[in-house]
């Protein structure tokens, strides 16, 4: 089934460990991962299982301790510290439960300055920009305001926004509609499948079931190891089927 699809993100025997004092605790532990192209890719896991962990190895934002990251084909563990941000800028994007704006700057700034390292072209980053606001429902009352004069929900959605500007192959998600309400979290979730409907690949950790749902393949984290996999269908709000093949996976995780 997954023969037509390329792999964008292959890990093999990874280990992530942390020491504090003198004790060393193994999070990640001989995994090893594959991430399809255009897939919408969920992690879930009980808590402390490894996931945020295992989502700033597999991007670059912390090193493994050892074990092998091919990204598209290139070794990204071999990279200096200065060639792996640029790798990220090029290709990554982060979405965070708590995005941090830069206070003062307006929000439509804060986003063209992030498109504007990527792209030359100061209007075509202005008309992304506007474009990507109107879709998380930001309206354009509020694109001159400055961070401080905003609900957190609105400056979450204005970081989504600034973290897809350079439209990343890869987008990073850890609980990314975490601190928000149903319905801006329903937002959230419709650009995440929409951009992934138009090839963006997504990989998503979450705690919920409603967001797990918008992905087409769920991997299961236990103790720092890929514990079940289960594959869906492509996301279609009326498929109630998925729902419950998503309950009786959880149920078998133990989750
Ligand atoms: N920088 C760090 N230094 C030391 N230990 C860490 C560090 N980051 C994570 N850990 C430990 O690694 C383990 C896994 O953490 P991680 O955040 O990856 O789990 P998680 O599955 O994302 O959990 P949650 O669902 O609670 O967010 C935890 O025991 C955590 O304390």
């Amino acid at each position: 089934m997954e023969k037509h699809k390329n792999v964008i993100i292959e890990a093999s025997k990874l280990n992530k460990n942390f020491k504090t004092g003198d004790i060393e605790q193994q999070v990640i532990s001989d995994m090893n991962i594959t991430i399809y192209e255009g897939d919408f890719t969920v992690i879930m896991g009980s808590s402390g299982a490894g996931k945020s962990t295992l989502m700033y190895v597999l991007s670059g934002m912390d090193r493994a301790t050892s074990g092998s990251i091919v990204y598209k084909g290139e070794d990204i563990v071999s990279y200096s510290d200065d060639k792996l941000a640029v790798f990220r800028r090029k290709n990554c994007g982060f979405v965070f439960q708590q995005m941090y704006l830069l206070e003062k700057m307006s929000l439509i700034d804060n986003v063209v300055t992030a498109g504007s390292l990527v792209e030359k072209n100061k209007s075509l980053v202005k008309e992304h920009t506007k474009e990507l606001l109107k879709k998380v429902n930001i309206e354009e009352t509020l694109w001159h305001k400055f961070p401080s004069q905003i609900s957190g929900g609105e400056a979450q959605r204005v970081g989504i926004v600034r973290s897809l500007i350079n439209t990343p192959a890869v987008v990073f998600a850890d609980e990314p509609t975490g601190a928000l309400n149903s319905s801006n979290s329903d937002v959230v979730l419709d650009v995440f499948s929409k951009i992934n409907n138009e090839g963006q690949s997504v990989i998503m950790v979450t705690h919920d079931k409603k967001s797990a749902l918008r992905a087409n393949r769920i991997i299961y984290l236990k103790d720092g190891k890929i514990f079940g996999e289960l594959k869906l269908e492509n996301y279609n709000i009326n498929d109630h089927h998925r729902e419950e093949l998503l309950n009786n996976f959880l149920a078998e995780m133990e989750w």
